[in-house]
């Protein structure tokens, strides 16, 4: 449980933690070899500890010191993944690709995770069908079967994350060349590619939106840092923006921030990005005005993260103006702008549309968090309330921040917590 004290204006430097994003999807492809792989920048957060420990049910070693992951896979024995685990975590369905890849089956179950959409994972299954597996929907449990996956050419019909990587993992060791058309494009697409590219894959393309992989015979153990995880640095400015202040990010490359420091600049915070170019860069932002109100449609990168538009909707609550958030990707994530009025925001949905109608300060509310960012949502209205607001949490949170509190006091917030 949360208990901020609002109207503080928010200080200080912060490096942000390694990408949930990035490394779920490179701890699933390290089975694809035998021999230890090294990945480092790691955040500690509960979807990492969940992967981990399935890597473990399936007989691999993994060992998770500070922010050093280390996984061998030679040891690889299991091919069910439990239903219990599988329904905790979106990212457990990553796992089909490659273990279809190394072990030839896979027995799973529908996966889990935030409730923000229906989120099937049909486009992974057909990616895979396509490439020669036979996968068996036997009421939410899932048997795939490939004695040798062969490549293909497959169109995603909606550049899918999770699809890409999928179809990705299972295409390196496939035979033949696999040709994926209309793929994802987020960074952590970009960064499982060159993961791939250090174990020996051949793949190229992966800032097209089509990328090709030649299949090879072997891929090999790998070492790798972690890039920062651009969904926290997003969610400590917009806490900047909505608290008021000036407040340092380093540990991310500004580059994959476009939008949302494009929106930040909208809202009229100062935004200067100095030092080296890339992921040594540091982000500096001066908020000292009330956010003016912007026009956002989410979208797959480049455009503007769904996983941040809860958390800037959050900022223009507390806004001097008008603005409009269009959440084109997911169909249902506008629970937590539905609890905002818990803050005496004013916010009202349009089948896809939210319109909120800033109002400054905020009251202090008690609330839920509803799933992982709609919780990030709830402290950053909070920051911008007069008096003391109290958010519970039963984990969603900790899906994704290390510890979104610690974080937030480093920045001069006044959080309490406690287990309750
Ligand atoms: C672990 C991880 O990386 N999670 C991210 C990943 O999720 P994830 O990989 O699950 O997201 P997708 O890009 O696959 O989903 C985007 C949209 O496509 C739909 N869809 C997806 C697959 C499919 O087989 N069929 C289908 O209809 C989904 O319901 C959703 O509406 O990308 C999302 C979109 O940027 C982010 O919000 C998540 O934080
Ligand atoms: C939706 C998210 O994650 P996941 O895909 O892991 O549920 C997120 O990080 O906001």
């Amino acid at each position: 449980m949360f208990k901020v004290q609002g109207l503080k204006p928010l200080h200080g430097k912060i490096k942000v933690q390694g990408a949930k994003n990035a490394v779920l999807p490179m701890m699933a492809v390290s089975l694809l070899t035998e021999g230890r792989t090294e990945i480092r920048n790691v955040p500690r957060i509960s979807d990492v500890f969940l992967m981990a420990e399935i890597l473990r049910d399936l007989g691999c070693q993994v060992m998770f010191q500070d922010d050093v992951l280390e996984i061998d896979a030679s040891g690889l024995s299991g091919t069910v993944i439990s239903e219990k685990t599988v329904g905790k975590m979106r990212s457990s369905s990553l796992l089909l690709g490659p273990l279809l890849s190394r072990a030839g089956e896979v027995t799973t179950w529908y996966p889990g995770g935030c409730v923000i959409g229906k989120r099937p994972i049909d486009f992974h299954l057909d990616v895979l069908r396509a490439m020669g597996a036979e996968i068996l929907d036997d009421g939410g449990m899932l048997i795939a079967k490939a004695k040798k996956l062969c490549g293909t050419t497959f169109r995603f019909p909606y550049p899918s994350v999770g699809a890409t990587e999928n179809a990705l993992m299972a295409a390196a060791l496939a035979s033949g060349t696999t040709k994926l058309l209309n793929c994802a494009r987020e960074p952590e697409i970009v960064e499982l590619c060159s993961f791939l590219r250090s174990m020996g894959a051949k793949i190229s393309g992966e800032r097209t939106g089509t990328i090709t992989v030649d299949g090879v015979e072997k891929l090999f153990p790998t070492d790798h840092v972690t890039a920062g995880d651009r969904i926290c640095a997003g969610t400590y400015l917009a806490a900047a923006a909505a608290a008021g202040g000036e407040i340092e990010i380093t540990g991310v490359d500004p580059v994959v921030l476009v939008e949302p420091l494009k929106a930040l600049r909208k809202m009229g915070a100062g935004i200067r990005i100095s030092g080296a170019t890339g992921p040594k860069a540091r982000i500096g932002m001066v908020m000292e005005r009330r956010p003016a109100g912007v026009e956002i449609d989410t979208g797959p990168y480049p455009g503007f993260p769904t996983d941040l538009q809860s958390v800037f909707l959050a900022v223009e609550a507390a806004g001097s103006g008008e603005s409009r958030f269009k959440e084109t990707v997911y169909e249902a994530r506008f629970e937590a702008a539905m609890r905002l009025a818990a803050f005496g925001a004013d916010v009202s949905l349009h089948k896809d549309t939210a319109i909120i109608r800033g109002r400054y300060p905020l009251v202090p509310g008690i609330a839920e968090t509803p799933d992982l960012r709609g919780g990030a949502a709830l402290l950053v209205a909070a920051l911008a309330a007069d008096g003391l607001s109290v958010i519970s949490d039963s984990g969603h949170l900790k899906r994704g921040y290390e510890d979104i509190g610690r974080d937030l006091r480093k920045l001069g917030a006044d959080i309490e917590e406690d287990e309750l």
